[in-house]
């Protein structure tokens, strides 16, 4: 998968641009504050049809401008090739054409063009809440899974009702029999729901975890070892299957009945699931170094990367949103070595290009971004 040919118009701070990206190593060297980001946001919004960084789609059109507009063709080795283009506007909704065909259902357009971000925004997963790593699992099960984003529409809904349930009864202090009679079945629909949330959580950590592992042995040299640990909020016992977890969540659930009718709220369940990050033991959120917990972050997203190859059947692009600052000599090389025997076509921000070496230079396509405005070097 690769992009041939990027235009922008009307996109952050960029007027017009147009660029044909070579198939391995796109540097973008330049000062703060001078689009680098923005041009690696491009290409996220265009396969994701989503920001990571902006609220509102409106914030990506260039101030003042009524339009803003995102073209790229891209070649694909197991289909034919695709022209994408994204439209946004101050007064209509975004509108997408893949091949010129029309789309305003954006879901029929993510997937044409595979795309992975790294940013300094990742470290939150390993740093961060147990919400941030929860939403992590959701959006990466979320892009190969359309089973996954259902089950989870359908688990948010008999939560929210159950959790209303429980709130009636606990402000009606037990008094209630009626509603108490209905919870048995509020909870075998969340279990329902639920089992499907775990089992599927469970063997993406597990596949993702396996492959985490090794890129992160390589990335540290061998130094440091990575376990990916799935704690969810109750034990699964032994359970196999999705049923099995079912049966588990409804124990769980039984058992703690007493207290939620008290506290008015579920306290079981996906909602209340963790990861942790294991780095030679320790919890790398609590004992990691900033370089350790970025190698984490790094080492997942580049897991992320080998996952959606197995799944889409070649490497979707990379884009390494000013990565580099916090990874030592020898995680930067494994980075590139790693990055150019995956064979993904990758984006790259940095401030300045001392810590490439010669070598990576050479075969690496670099520009220079100033004010919106690209230079090839
Ligand atoms: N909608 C917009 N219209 C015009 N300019 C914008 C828009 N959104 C952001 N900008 C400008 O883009 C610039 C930021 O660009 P970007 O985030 O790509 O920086 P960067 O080069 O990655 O810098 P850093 O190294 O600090 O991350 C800012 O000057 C900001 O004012």
């Amino acid at each position: 998968m690769q992009i041939e040919t990027l235009e922008l118009e009307s996109f952050r701070n960029y007027e017009r641009l147009r660029i044909e990206p070579g198939p391995g190593l796109n540097v973008f060297s330049g000062r703060n504050a001078q689009g680098k980001s923005n041009l690696l946001e491009s290409i996220y919004v265009l396969a994701t049809s989503k920001s990571t960084r902006a609220g509102k789609d409106i914030e990506l059109i260039r101030f003042e401008d009524p339009v803003g507009r995102i073209t790229a063709h891209v070649t694909r080795e197991k289909n034919s090739d695709v022209a994408l283009e994204m439209i946004f506007s101050q007064t209509d909704k975004k509108v997408a054409r893949v091949n010129g065909v029309r789309h305003t259902k954006l879901a029929e357009v993510i997937g044409q063009l595979n795309a992975v971000l790294f940013d300094s925004g990742d470290l939150e997963i390993v740093r961060g809440e147990p919400a941030i790593r929860r939403q992590f699992l959701d959006l990466e099960i979320a892009q190969t899974s359309p089973r996954y984003v259902h089950a989870l529409g359908a688990y948010r809904k008999t939560l929210e009702q159950r959790n209303r349930l429980l709130r009636d009864l606990r402000d009606a202090r037990g008094s209630l029999d009626g509603l108490r009679e209905v919870l048995p079945s509020w909870s075998a629909q969340l279990a329902h729901h639920g089992a499907r949330l775990i089992d599927r959580r469970r063997l993406f950590l597990e596949r993702l975890g396996l492959l985490a592992a090794e890129v992160h042995e390589t990335l540290s040299d061998g130094r440091d070892s990575l376990q990916v640990v799935y704690v969810p909020s109750f034990p699964l016992d032994g359970a196999v299957d999705e049923a099995g977890v079912r049966e588990a969540f409804a124990e769980a659930l039984a058992a703690v009945a007493h207290d939620e009718m008290n506290r008015g709220t579920t306290l079981r369940g996906p909602q209340r699931d963790d990861l942790t990050f294991l780095v030679n033991g320790s919890d790398a959120r609590l004992y990691g170094s900033q370089g350790q917990q970025r190698t984490v972050a790094l080492s997942l997203k580049l897991a992320e990367r080998q996952l959606i190859e197995e799944l889409v059947g070649e490497p979707p692009i990379l884009l390494l949103d000013d990565v580099l600052s916090d990874l030592d000599d020898v995680r930067r090389h494994h980075l590139f070595d790693l990055t150019e025997r995956a064979g993904s076509q990758t984006f790259l921000s940095c401030t300045n290009l001392r810590p490439f070496s010669k070598g990576v230079l050479e075969q690496a396509r670099v520009y220079a971004v100033s004010g919106g405005k690209l230079e090839l070097q």
